[in-house]
């Protein structure tokens, strides 16, 4: 890369508000080192695609960034404060301000789909269960589920349903992030274009930052503005998805440029 370039690219880094900011992060399960020295920075209002193989840890970073799991080493800022040393008030704040949404859903099975949504609204705020009620309603028609789904318990619920309903829940605080944990896994192809679409939708209504962890080409093409590649236990490559199939690495290579990543890209462009 020419000095021209990079200058460039410091400057649009300059002009960008990392939300999300990871230094050295280094995770580790017993002698199994998961993370080692790993950077990230997700910008405002971005879709952020985090792909790689199975078992680079995509999970575990998402898990990492939220607190649900304590690094061995490194910094996480979320939206300027310290979210693994800053103080416990701060860390409660700032989590009103992310939502997540986990791959099974992780909704309280002896809760319907209505306090479940209003659970996060109940934990947070001092608001009447009135107003709460009224939130969640109107979280669960944002993402398309019908009002009738407010009183079912997530066992009643297809799987697609139980993904939105999972969204709405991680939305009832009005986030500014949002993370998501293979959304579309396990959604035929109809589902997962429409949870797609939503999450397109809704990005752009709500100005949210979308943290999507995924291994949906079609997603990828669909919605992601940047995509992070996990492999060798730290980012190796982040960028526009255009730029993924110029990257001179093994499993990048397979992934970006093999037939379905073909077949995504094509459809891609013909959404
Ligand atoms: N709590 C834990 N204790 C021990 N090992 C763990 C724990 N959580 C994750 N791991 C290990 O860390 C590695 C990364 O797991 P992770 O779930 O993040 O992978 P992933 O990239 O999301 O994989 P997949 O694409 O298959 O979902 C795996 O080898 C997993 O066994």
């Amino acid at each position: 890369m020419d000095g021209t370039v990079q200058q460039q690219m410091a400057q649009a880094d300059a002009q960008r508000e990392a939300v999300i900011r990871v230094r050295g992060l280094r995770n580790q399960f017993g002698q199994q080192v998961v993370h080692d020295d790993l950077d990230l920075d997700v910008w405002r209002g971005e879709v952020l695609g985090i792909v790689g193989g199975s078992g680079t840890g995509k999970s575990v970073l998402l898990r990492t960034i939220v607190g649900l799991n304590t690094p061995a080493a490194g910094s996480i800022e979320v939206l300027g404060v310290d979210v693994l040393n800053g103080p416990e008030e701060d860390r409660r704040r700032i989590e009103r301000h992310w939502g997540v949404a986990f791959q099974d859903g992780a909704l309280f099975s002896s809760l319907t789909v209505l306090q479940n949504v209003m659970a996060p609204l109940r934990e947070h705020t001092g608001i009447s269960e009135k107003l709460m009620e009224a939130l969640g309603a109107l979280k669960i028609s944002l993402v398309g589920l019908p009002q009738l789904s407010c009183g079912k318990f997530p066992s009643e619920l297809s799987g697609g349903m139980r993904k939105r309903a999972a969204l709405a829940r991680a939305l009832s605080l009005d986030p500014e992030i949002v993370f998501l944990d293979e959304p579309t896994a396990g959604l035929d192809p109809i589902g997962a274009a429409a949870y797609d679409e939503l999450i397109g939708e809704l990005q752009q209504a709500l100005g949210l930052t979308v943290f999507m962890v995924t291994h949906d080409l079609d997603s990828l093409y669909a919605i992601c503005d940047r995509v992070a590649v996990l492999a060798e236990k730290r980012v190796l490559v982040e960028g526009p998805i255009e730029d993924m199939t110029k990257v001179d690495h093994p499993w990048v290579k397979e992934y970006f440029t093999g037939p379905r990543a073909r077949a995504a890209q094509q459809k891609g462009q013909d959404r």
